[in-house]
């Protein structure tokens, strides 16, 4: 089930609010200008598919997000708790970042947690198969996907070079939950 937990940024043990069903959680973070939609994952992919079996199946989805707002390149990752990469592509998200375009991300399969540093709020969002996450240009956030990530997730960028990230320097990533790891998941 998808999640949104609300921190001020001082108390990373305690939520100041939690929301678990996705028409509160869009309503949250619609109030700060992210977008959160449910979108039909319609396609049965699993983790650890090829970029281009994803990218063939949801083609029209793609292709409509890219007409509505211009992103002029689109990868996907997919990763299985075995993957050989995991703890350093994990690393890769974990530090507050920002970045110069939009970060919109559809989850097709599994799950990754979002934290967003919005003021002094941090919004903490578990996103599942079928959310589609819109963070605008310069939020400072990061991401995780677990010590065994199972996931697939498009990406989309306005950048024709794909994913270009600023780390901020602050260590505030660090104070806050992490995703726990998962259990196996059924195919
Ligand atoms: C869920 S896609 C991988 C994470 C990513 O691209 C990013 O920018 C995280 O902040
Ligand atoms: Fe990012
Ligand atoms: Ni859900």
């Amino acid at each position: 089930m998808s999640r949104l937990r609300i921190f001020d940024e001082t108390r990373p043990h305690t939520p100041l609010a939690t929301r678990d069903d996705h028409a509160a959680i869009a309503a949250e973070l619609g109030k700060v200008g992210v977008r959160f939609e449910q979108w039909e994952a319609s396609q049965p992919i699993v983790p650890g598919a090829s970029q281009e079996a994803v990218i063939a199946a949801y083609r029209k989805d793609i292709e409509r997000l890219m007409e509505e707002k211009g992103y002029q390149a689109v990868d996907v990752i997919s990763l299985t708790p075995d993957h050989p990469d995991r703890a350093t592509l994990r690393q890769k998200f974990l530090s507050e970042h920002t970045h110069s375009e939009d970060e919109v991300r559809f989850f097709v399969a599994g799950s990754g947690q979002f934290t967003l540093h919005i003021g002094d709020r941090i919004y903490d969002i578990l996103c599942e198969q079928g959310d589609l996450i819109g963070v605008p240009d310069g939020t400072r956030h990061w991401f995780d996907m677990s010590e065994t990530p199972y996931f697939v997730a498009i990406r989309l960028f306005t950048n024709k070079d794909g994913w270009v990230a600023r780390f901020t320097g602050d260590d505030i990533a660090q104070r806050f939950p992490r995703m726990p790891s998962q259990q196996a998941r059924p195919d």
